[in-house]
């Protein structure tokens, strides 16, 4: 376990997993239950808008617009990561256990063993 009990991202997830078609989720209700029943390519189309929002939002910031709608729009673009975390019996733990698995390994370091050309065998020819 990653998180704590009180993190909020954990409380958010919990209430997320609770808005799910079959623990019930009411989609006249509740907008994540609404969001998860018209299913995937709903909330997907909402990750891309949020993500193209937090994108305007910081250009809009480097020409001096309030910074404070960049926390609003990666809100809105985690909530909705989340929101398909749920769906694909996701959560927001296996996510920090990945950034955890990541930590102390330098970016740079990263990219290069994902570029690197794949090791092929050599082969040697036994023949006499
Ligand atoms: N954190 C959020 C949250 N962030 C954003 N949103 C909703 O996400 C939508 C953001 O979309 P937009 O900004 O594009 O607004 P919009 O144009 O009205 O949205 P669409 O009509 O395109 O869907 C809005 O409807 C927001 O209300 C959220 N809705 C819910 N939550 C959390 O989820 C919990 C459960 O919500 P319900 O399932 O609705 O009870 C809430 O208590 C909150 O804690």
């Amino acid at each position: 376990m990653t998180s704590s009990p009180t993190d909020p991202l954990l409380a958010l997830m919990r209430v997320i997993e609770s808005r799910l078609p079959d623990r019930g989720g009411d989609p006249q209700s509740s907008y994540v239950a609404r969001l998860l029943h018209r299913g995937p390519d709903a909330f997907l189309k909402k990750i891309g808008e949020e993500a193209a929002e937090v994108v305007m939002a910081a250009k809009d910031a480097e020409h001096g617009a309030d910074r404070n709608r960049i926390v609003c729009e990666v809100a809105d673009l985690w909530f909705h990561c989340m929101v398909a975390l749920a769906h694909f019996g996701l959560s927001t733990d296996d996510v920090l256990a990945e950034l955890e698995r990541r930590a102390g390994t330098s970016g740079l370091e990263e990219k290069a063993r994902r570029s690197a050309p794949p090791i092929v065998p050599t082969i040697t020819d036994s023949t006499p």
